[in-house]
């Protein structure tokens, strides 16, 4: 199937990954923070150095690289070195993208934000065991939000094609600030994190069959943990994803 990019289509695309985004989180709240999961020191892993998040994810990264995952221009692996190629017969999916693009991975960045910023806000503090059950929905989340994060060589690509005149000399002049400013839209980005705020406090509602008890009972997430994730994380690095992918854009 023929994919068609257009403005319209690449935020529509943008909008169902909130719907993942916001599951993601849902899923890691329900453990608390479990820091064990995060630290070097408790891990011990024979012929491993690292946390045990490092481990699940290098791990599965390897299995999913096997099976084809990295194949898809939208996916993006935290650990690139050292990963096997596919086994599984190849697909042809769309060369939509510049080739400049396959070296764009700000993984790095994702994953320091996810650790640092979101984690603390997300899970509350305690321990109850369950670090590979955590480190499994870290990872799926973390996908989640690295997919979004780098779909913005798509948005780029198709606002590229619909101006070229405006986007050429910023790039050839290598004009970063020009080339943020070109790309950013206040309004669609205000847009996007009322929405995710909103399908946050909608999603995590209990359901309940007895009316009276709908939206008295806690939430499974607060609701601006959702938005401001998106507006101190996601969004930017969606705009900085863009901004290195026009730079390459005429190489
Ligand atoms: O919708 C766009 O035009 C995008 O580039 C996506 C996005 C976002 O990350 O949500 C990023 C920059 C724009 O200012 C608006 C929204």
């Amino acid at each position: 199937e023929e994919t068609v990019y257009t403005l319209t289509s690449v935020r529509e695309n943008l909008i169902r990954q909130e719907d993942t985004i916001i599951y993601g989180l849902i899923e890691r709240a329900k453990f608390p923070s479990n820091s064990h999961t995060y630290d070097e020191k408790y891990a011990q892993i024979p012929g491993f150095s690292g946390s045990l998040v490092e481990f699940v994810v290098k791990n599965t990264e390897d299995i999913q690289a096997k099976a084809g995952r990295y194949t898809n221009p939208e996916e993006n692996p935290f650990f690139p070195e050292n990963l096997p190629p596919s086994s599984v017969p190849s697909y042809p999916f769309s060369q939509f993208l510049h080739p400049g693009a396959a070296s764009i991975n700000i993984n790095k960045s994702i994953w320091k934000m996810y650790l640092k910023d979101l984690l603390p806000l997300l899970a509350t503090p305690g321990d109850d065991g369950n670090y590979a059950q955590t480190a499994a929905t870290d990872l799926s989340l973390m996908q989640a939000i690295s997919r979004r994060i780098h779909y913005g060589k798509f948005v780029a690509e198709v606002k590229f094609r619909d101006a070229p005149k405006d986007y050429e000399p910023l790039i050839r002049a290598k004009d970063r600030e020009g080339l943020m400013k070109l790309l950013t839209f206040a309004s669609v980005e205000e847009t996007v994190r009322k929405r995710v705020e909103k399908k946050a406090t909608v999603f995590g509602q209990e359901v309940s069959l007895d009316s009276d008890n709908d939206g008295n009972q806690k939430s499974k997430l607060t609701p601006s943990v959702a938005s401001s994730l998106y507006k101190n994380g996601v969004i930017p690095l969606t705009k900085e994803v863009q901004v290195e992918y026009l730079l390459r854009r005429l190489d």
